[in-house]
């Protein structure tokens, strides 16, 4: 037996405040582990790449915005292919498994993943898991081919299933040992990530030579430290079918209002892009910028505005948008999902009735307004081009690091760059509008709607300097 596992984070320090977050590694806890040739040397797409492997110290950057004196910081180990492997192509046995909510794009991962398997480096033998994580223990599994994945990546959803909840680490560790599986590459978002992390534990605890890898996915672009999500771009795209839809509807009735409601429980990337990609948008709500409906700065007020000034409106709100504001009016109940995710109240419908209440009883104003929630419709669509492409080189990346013997890692973009991201960086936080960034102020600047919070610091800092005697003109 070698050491003892250690699951403590791989920090390598270099000169001038270089630092690499690097990912575990079987070696670390399997001592004398045999290495082999890489198979891709001999392939013939691929011999001629000059300098086609990536060199064991490349590493990239976290951050790329420098000056002189600023110090190298925070680097991740670089992805692609190695030039001695830890894996005979003949004894690979992988398995791919898809776990949380639909996102476009699973399915060409699981097509990518397939094909890189069997054509760059022979692996033959390779496992789809039904049903998320509960299928290692639950269900049954599929044998995957490049024969038969060949054309799911035109088709939304993914081939294998999902589901949330179940995940049982002894159960699933038991089931990867006795179907004898080596390499496990587990598609999903932070929950599943921190799934992932459990069974890389648990695998470096038995001591097993099983490479865990993560594959980031969700719509909401909530992933921390990678640039993007891959599918992201194909929901913002989507979301304009609905935006316009919104707009057509809004500019036909008289006073028109469109309110669409898109996805994003805790970040408000889709709501933000969408926005500014359509130029139809007056407003647009997201969960990281409070709001509030009545008064001076509030949304009726600027409604109102936007009536008399263009005869029609459309806001845009993201799901996890006033979820404050909606549970002060409606009793909330609390409920999770079976991963433990908090169940929203309704946004849209909610913003939508406060609306109408507020123009046809309030006002004696008569509105029209339109709700579409498009939110599974955009979920459920196949990937674009350029998320097929992103797909592919995560795919690959994920690939190559697995068969070089790395494991408890993510496979990610930083800088437009394919990264081995340790699980823990993944999992840590979580990706949010920063309201106090440069492209909300982009996204304020194109829809001049309010900019609540800041209205709402200078009215409480007005109440706070009234409670203080100042009386302010
Ligand atoms: N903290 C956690 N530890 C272990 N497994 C988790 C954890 N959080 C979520 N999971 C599992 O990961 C899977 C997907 O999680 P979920 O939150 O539904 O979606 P996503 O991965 O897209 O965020 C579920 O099977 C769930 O049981
Ligand atoms: O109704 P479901 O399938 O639970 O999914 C709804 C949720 O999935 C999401 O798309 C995000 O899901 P993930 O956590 O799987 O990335 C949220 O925006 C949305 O609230
Ligand atoms: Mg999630």
């Amino acid at each position: 037996m070698g050491s003892s596992p250690n699951s403590k984070p791989k920090i390598i320090r270099g000169s001038a405040g270089y630092v690499l977050e690097d990912v575990p590694h079987m070696a670390d806890y399997i001592p004398d582990i045999p290495t082999y040739s890489n198979p891709l040397q001999n392939n013939p797409a691929y011999s001629v790449v000059k300098q086609y492997f990536v060199h064991v110290d490349d590493s990239v950057p976290q951050k790329i915005i420098a000056n002189k004196d600023s110090p190298r910081g925070v680097h991740f180990r670089r992805a692609g292919p190695r030039q001695r492997v830890y894996f005979e192509s003949d004894d690979v046995q992988a398995a791919i498994v898809t776990c949380g909510g639909l996102c476009p794009g699973l399915n060409t991962v699981i097509r990518e993943l397939v094909c890189a398997l069997y054509h760059m480096y022979g692996v033959k033998k390779i496992l789809g898991i039904n049903g998320g994580y509960k299928g290692f223990y639950a269900h049954n599994t599929i044998t995957l081919t490049p024969k038969s994945v060949n054309d799911i990546h035109k088709r939304g959803g993914t081939i294998l299933g999902s589901s949330r909840g179940g995940h049982d680490t002894t159960k699933i560790v038991d089931s990867i040992q006795d179907r004898g599986i080596n390499q496990v590459f587990i598609i999903g978002g932070d929950g599943t990530q921190r799934g992932a992390d459990r069974i890389f534990e648990e695998i470096r605890r038995r001591r097993l030579k099983v490479a865990v890898v993560g594959i980031p996915k969700t719509i909401d672009n909530d992933i921390p430290v990678i640039d993007k999500s891959f599918g992201f771009d194909t929901a913002v795209e989507e979301a304009q079918r609905a935006i316009n839809a919104a707009h057509v509807e809004a500019e036909s009735g008289e006073n028109g209002i469109g309110v669409v409601k898109l996805m994003g429980r805790y970040s408000g990337f889709i709501a933000m892009y969408a926005t500014l990609a359509s130029r139809d948008v007056d407003c647009c709500l997201i969960p990281e910028s409070p709001f509030h409906l009545e008064g001076p700065g509030g949304l009726f007020e600027f409604t109102e505005k936007r009536l008399k000034e263009n005869g029609h409106m459309v806001i845009v709100i993201a799901e996890g948008a006033g979820q404050e504001l909606v549970s002060e009016s409606i009793q909330s109940l609390n409920k999770q999902d079976a991963s433990g995710n908090k169940l929203l109240q309704d946004v849209g419908l909610w913003i939508s009735q406060k609306i109408k209440d507020y123009f046809n009883k309030q006002k004696r104003m008569t509105i029209n307004l339109k709700y579409i929630d498009p939110t599974y419709m955009i979920r459920a669509v196949p990937s674009n081009a350029s998320d097929n492409v992103y797909c592919t080189l995560l795919a690959q990346s994920a690939v190559h690091g697995a068969m070089a013997g790395y494991t408890g890692f993510t496979s990610g973009l930083v800088n437009g760059r394919q990264t081995y991201i340790p699980f823990y960086r993944i999992t840590e936080g979580q990706n949010k509008v920063i309201i106090t960034d440069r492209m909300w102020a982009r996204l304020l600047s194109s829809t001049n709607q309010p900019s609540f919070t800041i209205a709402k610091t200078v009215s409480e800092e007005k109440r706070e300097e009234e409670a203080n005697g100042h009386i302010s003109e």
